[in-house]
C-alpha cells in the first residue's frame, strides 16, 4: 500500500475545440466539438491527465464518477470498471440509439460507461508513470515499435463554414472532386510525411469516390487506400465497388451496415473488410469472428474503455487471425500520445492507424505532437509525455461556458441544416 498514490482531486473540464467543416455520410462537422480533459491530482501531488467524449451525456457519468475516485488508488485500474457500473445511465441516453447518428455503432449503457472510464484509465496511467518515473508504454508491458505510423484522414470537405456561423478559419480549402482529394492528400504529405491514405466517404454518390480513389492510386502509385463510407452502401453497392476499386485498396471500411451485411460483402470479394461500427464492443466479436464478417477491426480506446482493454482486443484478433488498427474522432493531443503508447505495445498492428489530429489547429498542451514521416515518436518520459498548457485550457473551457448549449453535443445533420434547412440524416443504404 502506497499511500502517495490515492487521489486527492479529480478535475473535469469541458471545452469546445474548433473543427473544419469536414462531411460525412450524416452531414459536416460543427464549428466546435465537445472534449473533456480528466485531471487527476494524487496525495503526492503528481496530477495525471485524460481525454474523452465530451457531450452532455458523457458528462453527466463523469461527474459522479470522479466523486468516487477521492480516495481511490491509480493503480487499482480494475476496480474503475466495478466502480462506473455504480453511476445509473440515463436511459434516454441509449435506447434506441445510435453512438454519433451511428458512426460508431450501438449506444449501450455500458459503451457510454466504458468511454468515460477511458479518460480517467489513461489520466491513472499518466500519473503512475509520472510517480513511478516510467513511460505509459513501459506500464502496458513495454513497447515493440519506437514509432507509430498513422494515416492521412482524407475528408470531402468545404472552404469553411455555413456563412453567419461562428468559426475559426482553416488553410486546407475545399475538396469536393477527385481532383480536391488529390491536392488535400498532397498537403497531408507535405505537412506529416503521411504515404497511406483513408477517405471519408458515403459523402458522394459511389462512382465520384471510386473516381477519388483512382485518382489517389494513380498520384500515388503503390499507396496503402482505404475507403469508409460508414455503412452508407448496399450490399451490391459495397460489392461493386469492392470489384471496381479491388486492386489498389488496403481494405474496404463499414460499406454496408452492421454484421450480417459485411458477412455477406466479405463472403463475396477478396477485398478485406474493416470495421469500427459492427465491432465495437467485447459483445460483437464473437458473431463478427465467427461469420469471418470483417478483417481488420478498428480499435478505439475511448470506447473500448481503455488502454488495457485496447489490448486484450488486439490480443483476440491475434488469436482469431484478424488484423488490428485504430479508430479515430475528433482528438487532441492527450488522446494522441495515449494512442500512441498502447499502439506501440501491439505486436500485430499492420495497419497505420485513424488520426483527426490534424485536422485540429488548436490543442490543451504546451507543445503539440509532431509526425515525422507520417509516424509519432513514442515518448520515452515519464507517464503519457505531455503537458497541459492551463491557459489554453482555460480559454476553451471559457468556450464552452459561453456557448448556449448548441455546440455541446455533436450534431453533424444540425450542422448541415445551417447549409440545406431541408437536410434530414439519410437513411441506410443510402445507395
Ligand atoms: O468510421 C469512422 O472512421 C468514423 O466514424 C470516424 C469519424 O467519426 C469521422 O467519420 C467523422 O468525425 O466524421
Ligand atoms: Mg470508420
Amino acid at each position: 500500500m502506497t499511500p502517495g498514490l490515492t487521489l486527492t482531486d479529480v478535475r473535469l473540464t469541458p471545452i469546445l475545440v474548433a473543427d473544419p467543416p469536414l462531411l460525412n455520410t450524416q452531414g459536416v462537422h460543427q464549428p466546435y466539438t465537445p472534449r473533456l480533459i480528466i485531471e487527476v491530482t494524487t496525495a503526492e501531488g503528481v496530477t495525471g491527465v485524460g481525454e474523452t467524449y465530451g457531450d452532455t451525456k458523457y458528462l453527466d457519468l463523469a461527474r459522479p464518477f470522479a466523486e468516487k475516485l477521492i480516495g481511490h488508488r491509480i493503480t487499482d485500474l480494475n476496480a474503475l470498471f466495478t466502480l462506473v457500473d455504480e453511476v445509473a445511465v440515463d436511459s434516454s441516453h441509449v435506447s434506441g440509439q445510435v453512438d454519433v447518428g451511428g458512426l460508431r455503432g450501438v449506444q449501450t449503457a455500458d459503451k457510454l460507461r466504458l468511454s468515460v472510464v477511458s479518460g480517467f484509465e489513461v489520466a491513472c496511467l499518466d500519473a503512475l508513470g509520472k510517480s513511478l518515473g516510467l513511460p505509459v508504454h513501459a506500464l502496458l508491458g513495454g513497447k515493440v515499435r519506437e514509432a507509430v505510423e498513422y494515416s492521412a484522414y482524407l475528408f470531402y470537405k468545404w472552404a469553411g463554414h455555413p456563412e453567419g456561423v461562428t468559426a475559426e478559419r482553416d488553410d486546407w480549402g475545399a475538396a469536393l472532386d477527385p481532383a480536391g482529394i488529390v491536392a488535400q492528400a498532397r498537403k497531408f504529405t507535405e505537412r506529416y510525411g503521411f504515404t497511406s491514405f483513408k477517405l471519408k466517404g458515403g459523402v458522394l454518390p459511389p462512382e465520384e469516390e471510386c473516381a477519388a480513389i483512382r485518382a489517389l492510386a494513380e498520384a500515388f502509385p503503390g499507396h496503402p487506400l482505404r475507403l469508409d463510407p460508414n455503412g452508407a452502401w448496399s450490399v451490391e453497392t459495397s460489392l461493386k465497388v469492392a470489384a471496381e476499386l479491388g486492386d489498389v485498396l488496403e481494405y474496404l471500411e463499414d460499406p454496408a451496415l452492421g454484421t450480417p451485411a459485411m458477412a455477406e460483402v466479405a463472403a463475396r470479394t477478396r477485398v478485406p473488410l474493416a470495421t469500427n461500427m459492427c465491432v465495437t464492443t467485447f459483445a460483437e466479436v464473437k458473431e463478427a469472428f465467427t461469420r469471418d464478417a470483417v478483417q481488420v477491426v478498428l480499435s478505439d480506446h475511448h470506447y473500448w474503455g481503455g488502454l488495457r482493454n485496447t489490448q486484450q482486443l488486439a490480443a483476440l484478433c491475434r488469436t482469431f487471425g484478424v488484423g488490428v488498427s485504430m479508430h479515430s474522432n475528433t482528438h487532441l493531443g492527450i488522446s494522441l500520445a495515449a494512442m500512441t503508447h498502447v499502439a506501440a505495445t501491439v505486436p500485430n498492428l499492420h495497419h497505420a492507424c485513424d488520426s483527426h489530429y490534424p485536422w485540429q489547429s488548436e490543442d490543451v498542451l504546451t507543445q503539440r505532437l509532431t509526425f515525422e514521416g507520417g509516424r509519432v515518436a513514442v515518448s520515452d518520459a515519464p507517464g503519457l509525455g505531455v503537458e497541459l498548457d492551463r491557459a489554453r485550457l482555460a480559454f476553451l473551457h471559457r468556450r464552452w461556458l459561453d456557448d448556449d448549449g448548441a455546440l455541446r453535443d455533436r450534431d453533424d445533420a444540425a450542422a448541415m441544416r445551417r447549409a440545406d434547412p431541408s437536410w434530414v440524416t439519410p437513411a441506410v443504404p443510402r445507395w
